[in-house]
């Protein structure tokens, strides 16, 4: 039975003052979550801490958006896995699209972030997907199994999450066609030696289109970005039918 990840990535958005007012709200609208599924808040590194201290014991999990492959060393600007784990953070995004496009992140980084969340005890998020003009050219599949291949080297596949995030959906309103995005996540499940592996869809994902998405049979959960800063709407995800 795999299990339903439902994740929320506020991007550089919302200080601690923020993500307090935000847990707040999302508390009372989280009253009756359902048990078969984890929500999990992917924040900036500054309100980790702050969320860390105010989950009271509640279903939701917290998570980091970037973690380094070192354990510690002279890296600018980096953060490691013991950092994170202090500040009791289970989920770690590896890969996200906007890492590889502004960052300069290629699959071999993403692959050493990912071996460094495990050893570290964090459960990596790993992000594939393609961009508009690979998908117009019909190598959406080929792009996206060469993601997969290189990036899980070595990777161990019982503590992992994989999120589908066709590019050109990010952040434009422009959602994939559910069946779509089932059929890719379908592909990729094929290619994984462990088939509990959840896969989560990510793209434009928001309150009036959560349910068809999780009606999809190969989908097990989302990537939220723009709605999940919205504590009813978020809350509406995670609670969907
Ligand atoms: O990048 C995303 C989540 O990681 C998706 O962002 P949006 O939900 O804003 O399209």
């Amino acid at each position: 039975m795999r299990k339903i990840v439902i994740a929320g990535n506020w991007k550089m958005h919302k200080t601690q003052g923020d993500a307090l007012a935000f847990l707040q709200e999302f508390l009372n609208y989280l009253t009756e979550t359902p048990d078969d599924r984890e929500a999990v808040l992917c924040v900036p590194f500054t309100a980790l801490g702050t969320l860390s201290k105010n989950l009271h014991g509640s279903l939701i999990k917290l998570g980091a958006q970037n973690i380094h492959w070192a354990d510690e060393g002279a890296f600018t600007g980096e953060i490691s896995g013991d950092m994170l784990s202090e500040l009791g953070v289970r989920y770690v995004i590896v890969g996200h699209s906007e890492r590889r496009q502004y960052f300069g992140e290629t699959d071999e980084t993403v692959n050493q972030r990912l071996l460094a969340a495990q050893r570290h005890g964090l459960t990596p998020i790993l992000c594939v997907g393609e961009t508009k003009e690979q998908r117009d050219a019909g190598e959406t599949d080929s792009i996206i199994a060469a993601q997969i291949s290189k990036d899980l080297v070595d990777v161990d596949q019982s503590n992992l999450v994989i999120a589908y995030e066709p590019i050109w959906a990010i952040g434009t309103g422009d959602t994939c066609e559910a069946t779509d995005a089932n059929k890719v996540i379908g592909a990729i499940r094929a290619q994984l030696t462990n088939q509990d592996v959840p896969i989560q869809y990510g793209g434009s994902v928001k309150p009036g289109n959560i349910d068809e998405i999780m009606a999809q049979s190969e989908i097990d959960g989302v990537l939220v970005g723009g709605a999940s800063l919205q504590a009813e709407g978020f809350a509406r995800i995670v609670n969907f039918q």
